[in-house]
């Protein structure tokens, strides 16, 4: 471990000589950066795939989807746009303000430091660097322990890509994470659980580090039948009790049409990321109440880590698998009376990452988004609004803080610093003691911008001003 706190010492105070250099604050470098994110993904696309493959058991299409191809668009966007995102924002600043001008300069943080979950190893890793390059920061990773080869390769190829003087990476788990959090950063990006959440906003608030929390829970997915038949995947379904098995028998199909008749033999259905959490799963499910609740699926294979997709209809609402993240092909479906009642099982939860619905119906949509609170809602499909870089990504309570993606990436590794440009030629006495009457009217004035009063007040032509 002294050989790893030596390590970190040392690539803290390089990064930190780097950004003190200024070299990351040239747009030059930045771009640089971002095209060396791109061309080491192009040229180890083969790599990434199989180290995912290895990983997660991920096919390889659904690794370029989810991860390879999501990072190259990242990066190209943010190549084609920060010439635009680095400009300085002219203020129009009020009357009030005459002749100063005010303007907003994206300034970056300094040294930020990354840590990533497993489920989108290289995507979740690569991305919050992607953003904290392109507003120019020195960035050190951390990938996930329980996704190895994955942090094996971004350690391996990241330094034989990028400056290895700005951006660093360093494998481990909680150890390492450990010894990284006693140090201080200028920004902390964090995706993860909850609870590992909170020891990250701990940490940094010994130093008053800000922090993005990227964190989980489970997100719902209502389906009113009443307007909508469409295959999906999603975390937990909500649906009236009157068209649960109607829905089972549409899910049926698809399942095989996803996955043929053998979904262990598919090569399309990721395993389970490790043996901890493959018996956390098994011991889940083998809850004498959640077995009874098994209406598809259900077997399982220790040795290949698999488990079959799964439906569960109506588990109890206290088990386990209704309340925690699940990580595995298994999907409950809550039963409600009236698909109305969706938005009150959603307020007794906590805020979730994402509200999905599928529904035309607008009255529920507005009491979907005017009722609830979650990262984000989408109608009428599922996963896209990660996928789209023009929105904000984030959780908002208990599913996380700050929000990344697109141009919402550079601002969340930038400070917005407000520029004011003042005149001497204009100082108005009145901003100073000694205090008295006229002072404190013009200032009344001033605040409620009461320009033509103002000038009664200074040419003596008004006394008194209404509180
Ligand atoms: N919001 C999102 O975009 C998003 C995306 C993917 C996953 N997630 C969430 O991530 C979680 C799953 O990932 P996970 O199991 O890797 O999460 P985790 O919280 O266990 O670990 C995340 C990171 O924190 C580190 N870590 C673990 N223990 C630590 C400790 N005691 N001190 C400091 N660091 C520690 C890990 O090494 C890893 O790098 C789920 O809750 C999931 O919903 C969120």
């Amino acid at each position: 471990m002294e050989a790893v706190k030596e390590t970190v010492d040392q690539s803290l105070r390089e990064m930190r000589d780097t950004f003190a250099s200024g070299r990351t604050r040239s747009v030059k470098w930045r771009k640089a950066q971002l095209g060396a994110i791109i061309e080491m993904v192009k040229d180890n696309e083969e790599k990434m795939s199989d180290v995912l493959f290895q990983d997660l058991g991920k096919h390889s299409t659904e690794a370029f989807r989810d991860e390879l191809g999501f990072v190259m668009r990242s990066a190209t966007t943010a190549l084609n746009c920060l010439d635009k995102w680095v400009v300085p924002r002219n203020s129009n600043l009020p009357l009030l303000f005459y002749p100063a001008t005010g303007k907003v300069i994206s300034e970056p943080y300094g040294t930020v430091l990354v840590l990533s979950s497993w489920n989108f190893p290289i995507s979740l890793s690569l991305d919050p660097m992607i953003g904290a390059i392109a507003a120019g920061n020195t960035v050190l990773l951390k990938a996930s322990e329980l996704s190895p080869n994955a942090s094996a390769l971004l350690a391996k190829l990241i330094p034989s890509y990028l400056d290895t003087k700005a951006i660093k990476v360093i494998e481990g788990g909680p150890d390492i994470a450990t010894i990284l959090l006693q140090h201080q950063w200028d920004k902390i990006f964090f995706t993860g659980s909850p609870k590992i959440g909170k020891i990250i906003m701990a940490a940094a608030a010994e130093h008053l580090t800000p922090v993005t929390l990227e964190l989980g829970g489970k997100c719902p997915t209502i389906i009113d039948h009443h307007s909508v038949s469409k295959d999906m995947k999603a975390y937990y379904v909500l649906v009236e009790q009157s068209f649960a098995s109607t829905l089972i028998d549409m899910f049926k199909p698809v399942i095989r049409s996803f996955f043929g008749e053998n979904p262990k033999e598919s090569g399309c259905l990721a395993k389970i990321v490790t043996k901890k959490h493959f018996q956390r799963l098994s011991r889940l499910l083998n809850d004498p109440r959640v077995k009874a609740s098994i209406v598809y699926g259900g077997s399982m294979d220790e040795e290949k880590l698999y488990v079959e997709p799964t439906i569960l209809l109506d588990p109890p609402l206290d088990s386990e698998i209704v309340n925690e993240e699940i990580f595995g092909p298994i999907l409950p479906i809550i039963t409600l009376r009236d698909i109305q009642e969706s938005i009150g099982f959603i307020k007794s939860k906590p805020k979730p990452l994402a509200i999905y619905a599928f529904t035309k119906d607008e009255n529920l949509k507005t009491r979907i988004l005017s009722e609830t609170s979650s990262g984000s809602v989408t109608f009428n499909d599922l996963m896209i609004q990660y996928m789209c870089d023009a929105l904000p990504f984030g959780g908002v309570g208990q599913s996380g803080m700050g929000r990344y993606h697109g141009k919402y990436s550079f601002e969340c590794f930038s400070h917005e610093k407000a520029i004011m440009e003042g005149s001497l030629a204009m100082d108005p006495e009145a901003r100073y003691p000694p205090w008295n009457n006229f002072k404190l009217n013009f200032i009344r004035l001033a605040f409620r911008e009461a320009y033509f009063k103002l000038v009664l007040l200074m040419l003596g032509l008004t006394k008194g001003v209404r509180k």
